[in-house]
C-alpha cells in the first residue's frame, strides 16, 4: 500500500450550493454550531503535533463549501508557512471566487480546483439548485488570471443531465491551462439519484474524447486519484477520476478529517472513524491522539471501498458536504 501522506479536511459543512448529487435542496442536514467545528488553533494543533509527525504532509481544504468559512486566507495563510507542510490546496463551487482569489493567492495558495459541471446556464441551475454560472465562470477566470497552476476543473458526469457535455467541456484545455476532470457519480451524498440513474463509466467518456480529438497520456500534479491523458497539442490535461468502474483503492494515500473532528479513513466506508475534537478539548495529551492516528493508519489499507458492506448500514451517516468529498 502507497504511504498515506494526504489529508482532506473539511473546514465547514455549509454550502452555498444545493448540488443534485451531494446535497439535493430537500434533504433535510442538521447544520454544526460553529462552537462544534474545530477552531483555527484546534485545526493547526492537530496538524502540526498529530498529522505532520506521521508523514500526513499534504492537504486539501474542502466542504460544503470552504470558501464559507471565516478567516479562511489567515488560516491559509498559517498553514502554508507551517514547517513541513509540503502542499495546500483547496476544492471550492467557485461561487464569490472572483473576489477571493486574489486574497487567497496572496496567502500562499498556489493549487485550486473548482466545480463546473456545465457550460450551459439552465443546467448548471438544474444540477447546483442556484443561477449562478456566470459568477462561477467568472471566479474561474479571475483564479486563472491570478495565476493558481494547476486549476483544475471538476465535472461530476450525471446521466441524463450534463454528459451530453463531455466533448465541451474537455475542449476548455485546447487554449487554456485548465485541467478538466470528469468524475465518476458516486453512491454518497444522494442514494437515491445514484440508485435511480446510475453513473457513465470514464472509458466511454474516453471513447468519446478519442473519437473526437484523440487522447494520449498526460501529466499535472496532484495527490488525488485522477488518471490523466492530455487531447494531442492541449494546453491543459484531462482527468478521470474512476472510482465506480475501476477501483483505485490500492493505491489509496489519504484520509479525511470532518470539520467538527471525526478522522475517517475511507470516503466510502465509515468503519474506523475516530474523534479528535472531543480528546483535543478535554486536554488528553497530544501523544496519545498521535498514537490513535497511527493505529488508525496500520489498519486504514482494511477499510477500503470493497469492503464497504461491513462499515455502512444501509445508508451513510454523513454526506459527501461533511466529509468533503
Ligand atoms: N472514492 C474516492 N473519491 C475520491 C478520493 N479522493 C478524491 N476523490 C474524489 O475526487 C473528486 C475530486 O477531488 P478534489 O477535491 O478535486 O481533489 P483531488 O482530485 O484529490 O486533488 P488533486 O489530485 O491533488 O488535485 C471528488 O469528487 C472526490 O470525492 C478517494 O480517495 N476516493
Ligand atoms: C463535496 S465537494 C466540496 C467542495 C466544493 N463545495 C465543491 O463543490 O467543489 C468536493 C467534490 O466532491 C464532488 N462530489 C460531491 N458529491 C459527489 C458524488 N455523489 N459523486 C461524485 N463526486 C461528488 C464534487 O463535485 C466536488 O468536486
Ligand atoms: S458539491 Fe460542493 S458545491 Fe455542490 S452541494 Fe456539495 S459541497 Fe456544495
Ligand atoms: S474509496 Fe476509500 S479506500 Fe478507496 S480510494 Fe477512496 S478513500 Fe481510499
Amino acid at each position: 500500500m502507497p504511504v498515506v501522506n494526504y489529508l482532506r479536511i473539511s473546514l465547514i459543512d455549509r454550502c452555498n450550493f444545493r448540488c443534485q448529487y451531494c446535497m439535493p435542496s430537500e434533504a433535510e442536514l442538521a447544520w454544526l454550531q460553529t462552537s462544534e467545528r474545530l477552531t483555527d488553533p484546534e485545526l493547526l494543533t492537530l496538524i502540526e503535533e498529530v498529522f505532520l509527525p506521521l508523514g500526513i504532509n499534504r492537504f486539501r481544504l474542502t466542504g460544503g463549501e470552504p470558501l464559507l468559512r471565516p478567516g479562511l486566507e489567515q488560516l491559509i495563510h498559517t498553514l502554508c508557512r507551517l514547517p513541513g507542510v509540503e502542499d495546500v490546496a483547496l476544492t471550492t463551487n467557485g461561487f464569490n471566487l472572483a473576489q477571493k482569489a486574489q486574497p487567497l493567492y496572496d496567502a500562499g495558495l498556489r493549487r485550486i480546483n473548482i466545480s463546473l459541471d456545465s457550460l450551459d446556464a439552465d443546467t448548471f441551475k438544474q444540477i447546483t439548485g442556484r443561477d449562478r454560472w456566470q459568477q462561477v465562470w467568472a471566479g474561474i477566470q479571475a483564479a486563472y488570471q491570478v495565476g493558481f497552476d494547476p486549476l483544475k476543473l471538476n465535472v461530476v458526469v450525471i446521466p441524463g443531465v450534463n454528459e451530453g457535455e463531455v466533448e465541451e467541456l474537455a475542449a476548455l484545455t485546447l487554449e487554456r491551462r485548465w485541467h478538466v476532470r470528469f468524475i465518476e457519480f458516486m453512491p454518497i451524498g444522494n442514494g437515491p439519484l445514484f440508485d435511480q440513474i446510475g453513473w457513465v463509466d470514464s472509458e466511454t467518456l474516453r471513447q468519446r474524447i478519442r473519437a473526437r480529438f484523440g487522447l494520449e497520456p498526460g501529466f499535472v500534479a496532484g495527490n488525488g486519484p485522477a488518471d490523466v491523458f492530455r487531447i494531442p497539442g492541449a494546453q491543459g490535461t484531462l482527468g478521470f477520476i474512476s472510482q465506480m468502474s475501476e477501483c483505485f483503492c490500492d493505491r489509496c494515500n489519504r484520509m479525511r478529517l470532518s470539520s467538527e473532528g471525526w478522522l475517517r479513513p475511507c470516503l466510502l466506508n465509515e468503519s474506523g472513524q475516530i474523534n479528535l475534537r472531543d480528546p483535543l478539548r478535554a486536554g488528553i495529551p497530544i501523544e496519545h491522539l498521535r498514537q490513535q492516528v497511527q493505529d488508525l493508519l496500520a489498519i486504514k489499507p482494511d477499510i477500503h471501498f470493497k469492503g464497504r458492506d461491513k462499515g455502512i448500514q444501509g445508508a451513510y451517516r454523513r454526506t459527501m458536504s461533511q466529509i468533503g468529498g
